[in-house]
């Protein structure tokens, strides 16, 4: 799989998120961080915002929900028109219906794994979904540090994925940056996710190609 790089619009300027959009052209998706401050202890955009966001770019949307009831709303996100939506393995009820109605309004279907939820337990689920999003740091919050203990789950990832047929991408959010992102794609991932990496650089374009750069040298 080739790399593809994701990034997180948690970092921009909330204010000005389509110029944000508009500042990564070689970004293969914009990672939208939706936050309900109950899964998580933060609050960002949800729905309308994305609909926003959909007219305002034509990079695809990578829409990671991190909210208590994924079941209600991820549905509405790939009608939405957006191109991948991932839910959160402890927050869906009813992950394989959620997941099937996501992929049959048309998007990709994720599930996301919090650091401490092991990944044995998903394998049957791996022919639901399109990428499984292995998180880096607790999620909540951009600009956190890099969590090192996850990268035995990140490999252990990939071999189950491998054993499956390897269609399903390995994604990897949370403080991935050019310090860390040859650890994660040397584990196994292909699709990164980068916030602070991104916009706290002074040319989000040249980071994204930058981190592009030393995952593909792996
Ligand atoms: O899901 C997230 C946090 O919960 C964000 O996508 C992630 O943290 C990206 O930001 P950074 O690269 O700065 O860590
Ligand atoms: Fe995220």
């Amino acid at each position: 799989m080739a790399v593809q790089i994701s990034p997180s619009i948690l970092s921009a300027d909330f204010a000005r998120l389509a110029e944000a959009a508009a500042a990564i052209p070689n970004a293969d998706w914009l990672h939208v961080d939706v936050m309900d401050n109950h899964f998580v202890p933060n609050l960002t955009i949800g729905l309308p915002v994305v609909e926003s966001l959909l007219k305002a770019t034509s990079t695809p949307l990578d829409c990671h929900l991190m909210i208590e009831d994924p079941d209600r709303w991820a549905p509405a996100y790939a009608e939405a028109g957006v191109g991948s939506v991932t839910v959160h393995a402890e927050a869906a009820k009813a992950p394989i219906r959620t997941l099937r109605q996501i992929r049959a309004a048309g998007a990709r279907a994720g599930l996301a794994l919090n650091p401490a939820t092991p990944v044995e337990p998903y394998e049957d689920l791996l022919g639901e979904i399109d990428m499984l999003l292995v998180m880096t740091v607790d999620p909540g919050f951009g600009g956190q540090k890099f969590l090192d203990v996850v990268l035995p789950k990140i490999s252990r990832a990939r071999t189950l994925i491998d054993k499956h047929g390897g269609q399903v991408w390995l994604q990897v959010d949370g403080g991935v940056s050019e310090q860390t992102i040859e650890r994660c794609a040397e584990a196994g991932a292909d699709v990164f996710v980068a916030g602070n990496a991104v916009y706290g650089a002074d040319d989000p374009a040249r980071a994204v190609d930058g981190l592009r750069a030393l995952a593909e040298k792996v």
